[in-house]
């Protein structure tokens, strides 16, 4: 019996000529953080994109919990626990924040017709949607309009519709996109908390967030797989070293 959550074996995916992911092979083990990093165009949301099942590889597997998730419908990946956030904020802007968390803790109820009834008269919806608020620190928030918080707080209540899914594993892609200083570490405090319940994989830019928090490490470059494994590993290996000191852009 593997004790790995999340692997990959030889992911691949072509757009027309284009290999934007090319035989990755990476894995995560449960309730740790798990980073990939890369320049621009190196195959990061790609990657995500075939590990929530938004896009179909041309080659290779994805296994989740030992089981083969290769090819499955996002609904599908994300009722086996698998939930992902996206690069741009991804709320509905004129709902409060526990109404957010109402409709993501809703679509997991078996019978989509229920949609129909608010999710708020089901106990289960609204218990599930009250602990993600909080687990995402937005408790004080729940009858917050979300258009009316700050940048930062609504990339947080991105992540607590992610939770209300009820998921084990979390697949972020770039949580700290577009954030100040301050904003940022308060989700690095966030994401360490939750990797406590949780096993994460992040796509991130922010180099000082992803070596604070990240336990694993994935470096890609050009859709190919750099390095991978422990953090200390991989940031001392030459390549990576090269490949990043090398273009003077993201160094570490
Ligand atoms: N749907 C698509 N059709 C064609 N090409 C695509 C598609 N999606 C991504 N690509 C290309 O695949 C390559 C990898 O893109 P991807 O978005 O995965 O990179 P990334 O590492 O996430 O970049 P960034 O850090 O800028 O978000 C890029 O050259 C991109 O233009």
């Amino acid at each position: 019996m593997s004790d790995l959550i999340l692997e990959t074996r030889g992911l691949t995916k072509t757009f027309g000529g284009l290999t934007a992911v090319s035989g990755i092979s990476l894995q995560v083990a449960p309730r740790e953080i798990h980073a990939i990093i890369g320049p621009n165009g190196a195959g990061k949301s790609t990657m995500v994109n075939l590990l929530s099942g938004h896009l179909l590889p041309c080659a290779g597997q994805v296994i989740f919990n030992g089981q083969d998730i290769t090819g499955l419908a996002p609904n599908k990946v994300s009722h086996l626990g698998v939930g992902r956030s996206f690069q741009r904020t991804n709320i509905f802007p004129s709902f409060t924040c526990l109404e957010n968390c109402l409709l993501a803790a809703q679509s997991r109820l078996k019978n989509s017709f229920r949609f129909f009834r608010r999710g708020d008269r089901y106990p289960l919806v609204r218990e599930r949607a009250e602990k993600a608020l909080e687990a995402c620190g937005l408790s004080s928030k729940g009858h917050s309009i979300a258009s009316s918080m700050s940048y930062g707080e609504q990339r947080q209540l991105e992540i607590g519709m992610v939770l209300a899914t009820e998921p084990s594993f979390l697949l972020l892609d770039e949580p700290m996109a577009g954030m100040g200083k301050e904003e940022s570490n308060r989700v690095v405090e966030l994401l360490a908390e939750l990797s406590r319940d949780y096993s994460l994989l992040l796509v991130e830019h922010d180099m000082d967030a992803v070596f604070s928090i990240a336990k694993t490490l994935t470096v890609m470059v050009n859709g190919q797989m750099l390095a991978s494994g422990p953090l200390d590993h991989v940031r001392n290996d030459p390549a990576v070293q090269e490949a990043y000191l090398g273009d003077g852009e993201e160094q570490f």
